[in-house]
């Protein structure tokens, strides 16, 4: 990549990032309405809107990966007039984490930090990167136990985000000024979020500013000084956080109430049938993981203690085991790698998961199609011009939302749900949550694991793992967030 023109760090006071009147355009659809928004030094300002709202366009737009159709960006008092590029954006101290991840899948963690510091080259660089990109992960995960010389691409999602957050604070001739993170915690856990949070709060106290994309509000209200709320590509708030609370912050992203959840009193499967599945070696232990007829089943535990391991062999045995067992459906987390096939439309991404039932003799009937989208689309919320678009132009959370409708739409009565809501608003979560139900009434399955510990609530029973082991199993109103948590750090107690 080359950079739009020499600049030299130097010249910069330290002034605030900002945008007055931005627009943007994606054919039809209207991204941003003239956007005014601006970051103070060591500032944490929180983003926050339903899927769609137009987030990510404003946070590349300041990222410089995406050209303003029109408006005005200034940082640090100079106004960017000619052309404007992810190098002219880090010369000038503004580095991204982005929703999607930008690490490259078939480089290691120290050519990834290279990548991202031109100026580490020559003699030694490997040597020079390592201990960049060491110690900075070291800072933001005490503990992390990442191996530097990994392939990107076989990390799990959740430390290739912990990589790309610790890699945005790392520094060497370029200043580091304003961070935007576009929902960096949506894979992590909830110990590792809360490292990555306290790193921020705390890069902040030391003049390094943070915008903070995110759905989880009680991050935004735990670090954020000030949140501005987008609807529709418009800023509809813009006030500070104290005396604001997340229900608050709900209620600012306009017609979404936060509902309470309807907690189910005792295990809902009856006891006299068989489990539609039992998995025995789903822990070191030997501890069965059982599955009976419209229940939904919680895999809790903090992360990397085996539990998204249990739901992935779980759904291989049941792969394995088809033919005789119930029809079976996964909704990855991680869309890019296991979900999306990126070239493809909205309609294609949704009907690949029940081709059967729209076969008409030996072809596929359009027009069945074509309904089947419109339906679903319709259901979910989905926010998008056409059905026909591709499925990369839909917004990072509508498009969690399609593969969510993909394992809906299909025959599936055994659903295995991999932090099947990453990057989802909260509105869309809580009618997602009901169909869950609904559809656990009519009798389907679902095995889940999420990196959210609250949506574990909504099972009827969870397992709880610790060192790779099951050490406790919750049903009915024994399931809380508090007693998960608990038995995630201590174990049977
Ligand atoms: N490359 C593109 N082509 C067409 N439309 C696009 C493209 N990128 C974004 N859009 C549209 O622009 C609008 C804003 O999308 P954006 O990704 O900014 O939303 P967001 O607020 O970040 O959502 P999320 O919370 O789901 O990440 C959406 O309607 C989206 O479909």
């Amino acid at each position: 990549m080359t950079c739009a023109a020499p600049f030299s760090p130097r010249s910069l006071d330290r002034g605030p990032l900002t945008v007055s009147n931005v627009r943007q355009h994606f054919g039809a659809v209207q991204a941003l309405a003239g956007i005014d928004f601006s970051v103070a030094p060591g500032e944490v300002v929180g983003l926050v809107g339903h899927n769609g709202a137009g987030k990510s366009t404003l946070m590349h737009i300041l990222a410089g990966t995406l050209q303003r159709d029109s408006g005005t960006l200034s940082i640090s008092g100079e106004e960017i007039s000619g052309r404007y590029d992810p190098c002219a954006a880090n010369a000038r101290g503004i580095r991204c984490v982005f929703q999607e991840l930008s690490l490259c899948q078939n480089l290691d963690l120290v050519e990834n930090t290279r990548i991202a510091h031109p100026g580490l080259r020559g003699f030694g660089w490997r040597k020079r990167a390592a201990q960049l990109i060491r110690e900075q992960l070291d800072a933001v995960f005490p503990g992390h136990g990442m191996a530097l010389d990994a392939v990107v691409g076989k990390l799990p999602i959740g430390q290739r985000q912990m990589a790309e957050i610790a890699r945005a604070y790392t520094v060497t001739s370029e200043p580091l000024r304003f961070v935007i993170l576009d929902e960096p915690t949506s894979s992590l856990g909830h110990h590792a979020a809360r490292q990555a949070l306290d790193f921020v709060a705390a890069s902040a106290r030391r003049g390094v500013a943070a915008i903070l994309i995110s759905h989880r509000l009680e991050d935004i209200l735990r670090i954020c000084g000030r949140v501005v709320v987008m609807v529709d590509g418009r800023i509809v708030a813009n006030r500070p956080t104290e005396g604001l609370s997340r229900d608050g912050i709900v209620a600012l992203m306009g017609h979404l109430q936060a509902e309470p959840r309807s907690r189910p009193e005792a295990i809902r499967a009856q006891p006299a049938a068989a489990p539609v599945r039992k998995l025995s070696g789903a822990d070191s232990r030997d501890h069965p993981i059982e599955v009976y007829q419209g229940e939904i089943v919680g895999l809790a535990g903090l992360d990397g203690h085996g539990q998204r391991e249990c739901l992935r062999r779980l759904h291989a045995a049941s792969m394995k085991r088809r033919r005789s067992g119930p029809p079976v459906a996964y909704v990855a987390g991680d869309r890019q790698a296991e979900g999306l096939f990126p070239l493809w439309s909205i309609t294609k991404n949704l009907s690949i998961g029940c081709l059967k039932a729209l076969r008409r003799n030996a072809l596929i009937c359009a027009a069945a199609e074509a309904s089947l989208a419109r339906e679903w689309v319709a259901t979910m919320g989905l926010k998008t011009a056409g059905i026909d678009l591709p499925v990369l132009s839909l917004s990072g959370g509508n498009q969690q939302k399609l593969l969510f409708a993909r394992a809906l739409a299909s025959r599936a009565e055994l659903v295995f749900l991999d932090d099947p809501l990453r990057g989802v608003d909260v509105g869309t979560k809580q009618s997602v949550y009901r169909h869950i139900r609904q559809e656990a009434d009519k009798g389907r399955s679902f095995v889940w694991y999420t990196s959210e510990v609250g949506e574990l609530t909504n099972c009827d029973r969870v397992y709880v793992f610790r060192e790779q082991r099951v050490v406790a199993v919750l049903t009915g109103s024994a399931i809380t967030e508090a007693s998960i948590i608990d038995l995630s750090f201590r174990g049977r107690g």
